[in-house]
């Protein structure tokens, strides 16, 4: 884990704007996330939830407001490799879809390997090949998942590998983005509960951004709720969830499905309007 400095939050965002040509994806968002501390981003489809994490993890440059990780401002583009490496062991980012973001070439033990390579170049192959070990152990994949392909691995796996591999840079905040969305309700409880024990055990920082209500309160403390790019509501996971005081969350909690839920409900409950 990087340095943090004395009592700074883990991270922290303060009057965040991105705009993309006339639309603008983010207004004035704000949040402070303590360390080993959980936020969840919550929000439908297009509210402006991936464009903060982009600009956290530095995909995304900030239109307006500022950005710091343990202390550090990250705002501007890092500048050279040193920078960027130190920003990685702050913050590391989970997608959604684990196809996707594995090499389909790299077997699972290469693809860590690679990044304790990039943080950790003091180390030997014999000391990354333990490290490797451990952190495919920790993820609860064996041995023979741990030097496959990712093809010959189901989704949930996939994941594991996506989640091992931030780890390996020994992150201070790690940012989830959906990422057990694309998972079966089962499996999706697996990899649930592996984040909570790793989170337990690491002392690490999450956000979370979901659009899953039942997903954020089983893994944050704290949560927003972003509308059309703003925070329209924050507090302690729980009172929100059970006491949502803007229309909006309500009707975000309203759309949740239930045994028996009905698209076309749950379309009229979000856009009351149409
Ligand atoms: N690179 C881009 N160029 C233009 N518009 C963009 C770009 N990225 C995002 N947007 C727009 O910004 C808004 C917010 O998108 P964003 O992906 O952050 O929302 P989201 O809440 O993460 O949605 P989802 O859950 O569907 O990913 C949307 O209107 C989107 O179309």
């Amino acid at each position: 884990m990087s340095e943090l400095l004395d009592d700074a939050p883990a991270l922290e965002v303060s009057g965040l704007r991105k705009t993309f040509g006339d639309v603008v994806a983010v207004e004035d968002v704000s949040f402070a996330v303590r360390r080993g501390g959980s936020l969840g981003i919550v929000g439908e489809s297009g509210s402006g939830k991936t464009t903060v994490a982009k600009m956290i993890t530095g995909q995304e440059r900030p239109t307006a407001g500022t950005i710091q990780a343990c202390g550090r401002d990250r705002s501007m583009p890092a500048r050279g490799g040193a920078e960027r490496r130190r920003r990685g062991r702050e913050v590391q980012i989970v997608f959604q879809d684990p196809y996707s973001s594995l090499d389909p070439r790299q077997p699972v033990d290469r693809a860590i390997d690679e990044v304790l390579r990039l943080h950790r170049p003091d180390w030997s192959a014999a000391q990354r090949a333990v490290r490797v070990t451990e952190l495919v152990g920790m993820v609860g994949l064996d041995e023979r998942q741990g030097s496959a392909l990712p093809r010959a691995l189901s989704g949930g796996q996939r994941q594991r590998v996506a989640i091992a591999r931030a780890l390996a840079a020994e992150p201070d905040v790690l940012i989830l983005d959906e990422s057990v969305a694309a998972l079966d309700v089962s499996i999706q409880a697996q990899v649930l509960n592996l984040l909570i024990d790793l989170r337990e055990r690491l002392a690490i920082t999450y956000v979370l951004i979901s659009h899953d209500l039942a997903v954020v309160r089983q893994l944050t403390e704290t949560v927003v709720v972003m509308h059309r790019g703003a925070v329209v509501e924050r507090g302690r996971t729980e009172d929100v969830l059970d006491a949502p005081q803007h229309a909006y969350t309500r009707r975000l909690r309203a759309s949740v499905p239930t045994p028996g839920w009905d698209l076309a409900e749950v379309r009229r409950a979000l856009h009351p309007a149409t």
